[in-house]
């Protein structure tokens, strides 16, 4: 399985994303990096079919009608806030006629670290509690590419450790992740591949660094043009 982004253009006033051309394979997890403004965000939701660009391609497997295999969750999650967590996973699973038996269900909460949490309103969680349970939705949701905006910002490091091994263990299992993020030693960590957006263009290396090296690595292409 393949995610080919070729020549994309995609320009508000000026343009920017000039020419992004990158391939995602499944089974790895990708770590988009950026200076703020780079267009992080909008890549992801061009990603997603829910920004659309102006040239290039994009295409899965060769194909272009990709959308349906893609989740985006973005920086801040969307949910339905006056129902519980488990309302929400509920009613996700039911939209999306994924059966889950409770006692299933409630194995997949114990697994997510959503278990002290789940029956109170999402409209009540914290911004970290918010993106747990986004997170446990999407992977629920099983896309065979799952795109997520700044997923690990909020959260302590207990969950980040346990956010990362179910995102490692969901890319194994044959799926693409792509994760933006600000933080360096979670890239280092996370990824088998680093994607660097700088000046509209995206710098793609295998992640074969250390995590010394990759900041070294991301300052030096995030300079360019300074
Ligand atoms: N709807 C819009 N109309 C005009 N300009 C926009 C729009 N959305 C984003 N931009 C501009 O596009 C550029 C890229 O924004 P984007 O949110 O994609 O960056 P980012 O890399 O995700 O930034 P950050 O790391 O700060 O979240 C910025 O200059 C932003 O002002």
């Amino acid at each position: 399985m393949k995610l080919e982004v070729s020549n994309l253009i995609k320009r508000y006033k000026t343009p920017v994303l000039n020419g992004v051309s990158f391939q995602l394979q499944s089974g790895k997890i990708y770590c988009l990096l950026g200076r703020n403004g780079a267009g992080k965000t909008t890549l992801m939701k061009i990603l997603s079919g829910s920004l659309p660009f102006d040239e290039g391609v994009v295409l899965f497997d060769g194909g272009k009608e990709f959308y349906r295999e893609v989740v985006y969750v973005p920086e801040t999650p969307v949910l339905l806030e006056y129902l519980t967590g488990y309302e929400n996973l509920d009613f996700v699973s039911k939209l999306n006629h994924i059966p889950m038996e409770p006692a299933e269900m409630n194995e997949y909460i114990e697994r997510s670290g959503l278990s002290s949490f789940i029956d109170k309103l999402a409209v009540s969680y914290s911004h970290g509690m918010k993106h747990q349970l986004a997170l446990a939705i999407a992977q629920l949701l099983g896309p065979k590419v799952l795109l997520l905006d700044e997923p690990l910002v909020s959260l302590d490091p207990i969950n980040i450790r346990l956010i990362r091994e179910q995102l490692i263990h969901y890319a194994r299992q044959g799926h693409i992740v792509l994760i933006s993020t600000h933080m360096i030693p979670i890239a280092s960590r996370i990824s088998d591949e680093i994607l660097i957006l700088s000046e509209g263009t995206v710098f793609q290396s295998r992640n074969e660094f250390s995590e010394e090296e990759l900041e070294a690595y991301v300052l030096n292409i995030m300079n360019v043009g300074l």
